[in-house]
């Protein structure tokens, strides 16, 4: 089979793809396949230039074809904070509990009208041969008042999509598959994968 390795070590991204891919006919592996492999600094001052960073560095590594994500939470109110250090909000050691707890602290008292906020998704294909592409995708929402579901990863549990009326934490993963922002941007990338093949 085709293998595409995703760039990454964070088992949520990790779980969404593989569903994502099931039946694609593509062998999805991970940087959790390859336990050795370098640390790509994300230097990039946006979600794209950081997917670029990642996918390069790994296929040209590897000289395999891969696709990297660079996503994160941008909160209107926080004037689109975290946005690309969602991952690292409350430090270094990359905390889920802890970086939205921050958001809640920074949001308390924050009336519903001004809690508006969306998920980014950049992925970017890259392959020793080809040139790499890069696709975007965004899931519109908003920030909650206190933590509910168990579902997902990251800011997931304190995020409520736009015509839900409970979190992307409480959704089954088979809907936030479907209405992510990484859905929206695999959507947009998947036809283009077989031509790097
Ligand atoms: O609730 C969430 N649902 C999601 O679907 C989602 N996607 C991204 N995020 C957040 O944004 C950071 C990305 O940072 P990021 O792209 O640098 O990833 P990462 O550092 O975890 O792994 P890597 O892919 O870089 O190896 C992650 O840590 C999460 O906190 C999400 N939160
Ligand atoms: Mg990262």
């Amino acid at each position: 089979m085709k293998e595409i390795i995703i760039a990454t070590k964070n088992k949520g991204k990790v779980n969404e793809f593989k569903e994502m891919l099931n039946g694609s006919g593509y062998q999805v592996t991970s940087l959790l396949d390859y336990p050795d492999s370098v640390d790509v600094e994300e230097s990039g001052v946006t979600f794209v230039e950081n997917a670029i960073l990642k996918a390069e560095a790994i296929s040209k590594h590897y000289r395999k074809i891969t696709i990297a994500d660079d996503s994160g939470l941008s909160i209107d109110y926080l004037n689109g904070a975290p946005g690309v250090f969602s991952a690292r909000y409350a430090g270094e050691e990359k905390n889920d509990a802890a970086n939205l707890s921050k958001v809640l602290t920074e949001l308390k008292g924050v009336p519903e009208a001004k809690r508006s906020a969306r998920f980014h998704c950049a992925l970017a294909i890259a392959s020793p041969e080809k040139e790499t592409f890069t696709v975007e995708g965004i899931c519109e929402g908003m920030i909650t008042e206190k933590m509910e579901g168990e579902n997902g990863f990251g800011y997931d549990p304190i995020f409520k999509p736009r015509g839900r009326e409970v979190t992307m934490a409480q959704l089954p993963k088979e809907e936030k598959n479907t209405i992510s922002h990484r859905a929206d941007a695999l959507k947009k990338l998947e036809k283009g994968i077989a031509q790097y093949f």
